[in-house]
């Protein structure tokens, strides 16, 4: 659906040049929620803002669904940009306008008679679950609410994509929660492609299916969640389930980390490593997150005892996947 192509972003020149994405390749396909994860300064906003062309960039190719988009201006650009919609961190919702008027507003500027406005405001309020608050003014509007009608107003072009800039990063836990459900819905409902940028791993792990984490303009890591955070050695993992640095161990003590997924994070296989193979386990540390709608658990554990390497032919006989550091 999207493809990024060598992307490269520099703001000034000469000494004053900042490099803020460096040769940036990303393919994201039609249907997914796919995260752009980094930390502030990393490049998020410029690579959102490349993609709808609000930032130019200075080398690259964006296409979008058959398009490339980097290569159009006046009419037929905008008309692509149409096609996505975007949502941002502070709402950016016209303060004297009701929530219905912010909603019609992009229907205006397409044209749309004043009925057709109505019945498709109608449509769209409900979607978000607002349609209570037509007559409200922001101002009145929590900030969940907000972002409802944000989304409404991004989705009343029915774009293929949803650009989210940070969409969740003014609003609390729960908030956060229920409206990145809504966005979960809304991409399964209606096949939305969705590029959302945070600095938030909880975003990532709650509903993207794929990501990229970037690091002063460059992508170090991308890959589906689910097969990243069962890589021990990927970021994203190291990130999710973070391990005890050199843990004072037991004399011959093997120090393993085991990797649960799915089904398998129901396995008693402590019990069965003291009782079939008579190891002394010792948790040192662990946790098990919900990614997507999988379990996927780490457990660093110190195991002692005659019959390490059968017990770890067991684990994996299992089909858990275990990494012994020690
Ligand atoms: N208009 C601009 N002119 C000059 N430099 C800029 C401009 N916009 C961004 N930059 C620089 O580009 C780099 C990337 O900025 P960007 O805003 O894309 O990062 P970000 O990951 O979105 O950060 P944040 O999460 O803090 O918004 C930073 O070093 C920033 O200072």
């Amino acid at each position: 659906m999207i493809t990024i192509t060598n992307l490269c972003k520099i703001y000034g020149q000469g000494d004053k040049a900042v490099k803020a994405l460096d040769n940036v390749s990303l393919e994201i396909p039609r249907g997914e929620i796919f995260g752009v994860l980094g930390q502030s300064g990393a490049g998020k906003s410029t690579l959102i803002r490349c993609v709808n062309l609000l930032e130019l960039p200075t080398s690259g190719e964006i296409t979008v669904g058959d398009q490339v988009i980097t290569s159009l201006s006046g009419p037929p650009l905008r008309q692509a940009r149409q096609r996505m919609g975007m949502i941002f961190q502070h709402f950016n919702l016209l303060k004297s306008r009701t929530v219905a008027e912010n909603v019609a507003f992009p229907l205006e500027v397409k044209g749309l008679s004043k009925s057709a406005r109505q019945s498709r405001v109608k449509e769209l309020l409900e979607l978000v679950g607002l349609e209570s608050k037509f007559e409200a003014y922001p101002a009145q509007l929590s900030g969940g609410q907000k972002q409802r009608v944000g989304i409404a107003r991004a989705l009343a072009g029915s774009p293929d994509v949803l650009l989210s800039d940070e969409a969740t990063s003014a609003l609390d836990p729960q908030t956060t929660y229920a409206i990145l459900e809504l966005l979960r819905d809304l991409n399964r409902r209606m096949g939305l492609t969705i590029l959302l940028i945070t600095h938030e791993m909880s975003v990532v792990r709650q509903i993207c299916s794929s990501v990229a984490i970037l690091e002063a303009g460059q992508i170090v890591e991308q890959g589906r969640v689910n097969e990243l955070a069962l890589r021990p050695d990927s970021r994203l993992s190291q990130a999710l389930f973070p391990r005890i640095r050199n843990p004072q161990l037991h004399p011959g003590a093997t120090l393993a980390t085991i990797i649960f997924a799915g089904d398998s994070a129901n396995e008693p296989v402590f019990t069965t490593l003291v009782r079939k193979f008579e190891l002394d386990v010792n948790i040192l540390g662990g946790s098990i997150e919900t990614i997507g709608e999988q379990r996927i658990g780490q457990l660093q554990a110190e195991l002692i005892g005659s019959q390490i390497e059968e017990a770890l032919a067991y684990i994996r006989k299992l089909g858990l996947r275990v990494e012994v550091t020690r």
